[in-house]
């Protein structure tokens, strides 16, 4: 089968790490880059010397030799270069979040339907061996009917991102779009059986008070159609990198943990403990989970869904369903009340 022929935008700190996965998948090749300043493109010239790299993107998207375009940019800039892809006619795999409001998400998704491209949003947690298997068991009914989810992480400081984008509200749109926004989109999928998030009550503060817009804690309870709740919450003031998932129903529980020094490490430690109202077993992960693994496995799974048509594991729908629970947390840590998430 041919190779899927990927395009890149964006050749910042995980614009590289997607260089790199595109480069290693088996069933795709790296034809081209686009970054945005000279000293950028010139990094990537040395880095991938057959690839063509211009400073302009839609340099990039007027080639004709492009299957799927893959775009990892400052997140406020997501709509606009998303659209310009979809608006060339190629497919399109966007790094999370979707956009930084709902509109940007419905315009890019009526924009992939108008020219028939595959858009996939970058949730990889969902191709975990680990956060996966966890998805996995709960469907298989290990824990019977799931009621009640917690997903929390504790980690060192965001970066600043190119031209201090991160810790520009404006630029980046709020914090919970940038990490916990994972945790919303494992939950919904986890309690998927729940059926749709209702609504969600947040708090946050800052460690800075020169910043108070940019919260380093975060809580939020979500609540399902049903009698569900899922907890997501996330701290910026600690150390390393510390995930944990625990979820329950009305019969088992399941406890799923990642430890790294940084979130980008190819050596962390995991482990997922699960009880079926008997005994607790440590269930046995096949491979390495991490988000690297991930991002690699997903670049495989964005060519595959081009080449055979399988499903991708987060389509334009979920994205827009993480920003909706996001924008929802964020409207309720500024009211202080409970508020109601969009459903689309
Ligand atoms: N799914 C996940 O786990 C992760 C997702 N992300 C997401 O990926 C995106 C990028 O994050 P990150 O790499 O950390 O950010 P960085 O700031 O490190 O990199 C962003 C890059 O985008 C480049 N850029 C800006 N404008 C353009 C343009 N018009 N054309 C081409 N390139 C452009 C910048 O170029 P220059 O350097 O020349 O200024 C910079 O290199 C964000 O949306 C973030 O939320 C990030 C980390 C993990
Ligand atoms: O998963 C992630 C790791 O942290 C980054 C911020 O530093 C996020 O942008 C990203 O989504």
């Amino acid at each position: 089968m041919n190779l899927v022929r990927y395009g890149l935008i964006g050749f910042g700190a995980w614009g590289k790490h997607h260089a790199d996965a595109i480069a290693k998948a088996h069933n795709a090749e790296l034809v081209g880059i686009a970054a945005h300043s000279e000293a950028t493109a010139a990094d990537a010239r040395n880095a991938y010397p057959d690839a063509f790299v211009t400073t302009d993107y839609n340099a990039l998207l007027a080639r004709e030799d492009l299957d799927v375009i893959d775009v990892v940019v400052p997140s406020y800039l997501h709509h606009e270069v998303a659209t310009a892809v979809l608006q060339s006619g190629k497919h399109l795999l966007l790094e999370k979040p979707m956009g930084i409001d709902l509109p940007q998400c419905d315009s890019m998704i009526a924009s992939a339907e108008k020219h028939d491209s595959l858009l996939c949003v970058g949730h990889e947690l969902r191709l975990s061996s680990m956060w996966g298997k966890v998805k996995e068991m709960i469907d298989d009914g290990f824990i019977g009917t799931p009621q009640y989810c917690l997903v929390e992480l504790s980690r060192n400081p965001y970066r600043q991102g190119a031209g201090g984008w991160r810790y520009d509200i404006n630029r980046v749109g709020n914090w919970i779009l940038e990490e916990p926004i994972h945790f919303f989109d494992l939950a919904r999928w986890y309690l998927e059986s729940a059926g749709s998030p209702r609504s969600v009550y947040a708090t946050a503060n800052s460690r800075d008070p020169s910043r108070p817009e940019l919260q380093d804690n975060f809580s939020a309870i979500m609540h399902f159609s049903g009698d569900a709740y899922a907890v997501v919450s996330q701290t910026l003031s600690a150390f390393e990198h510390h995930q944990t998932a625990k979820v329950t129903g009305s019969k088992g529980a399941l406890w799923a943990s990642w430890s790294g020094a940084m979130d980008r490490t190819r050596h962390p430690t995991f482990k997922l403990r699960a009880f079926d109202g008997n005994e607790v077993i440590d269930v046995g992960i096949e491979k390495p989970t991490g988000e690297l693994f991930e991002l690699e496995d997903q670049i495989v799974r964005v060519a595959e869904a081009i080449q055979s048509g399988r499903p991708l594991h987060c389509t334009a729908q979920d994205g827009r369903w993480s920003v909706a629970m996001c924008l929802a947390a964020s409207a309720s840590v500024a009211s202080g009340a409970k508020e109601p998430i969009d459903q689309g």
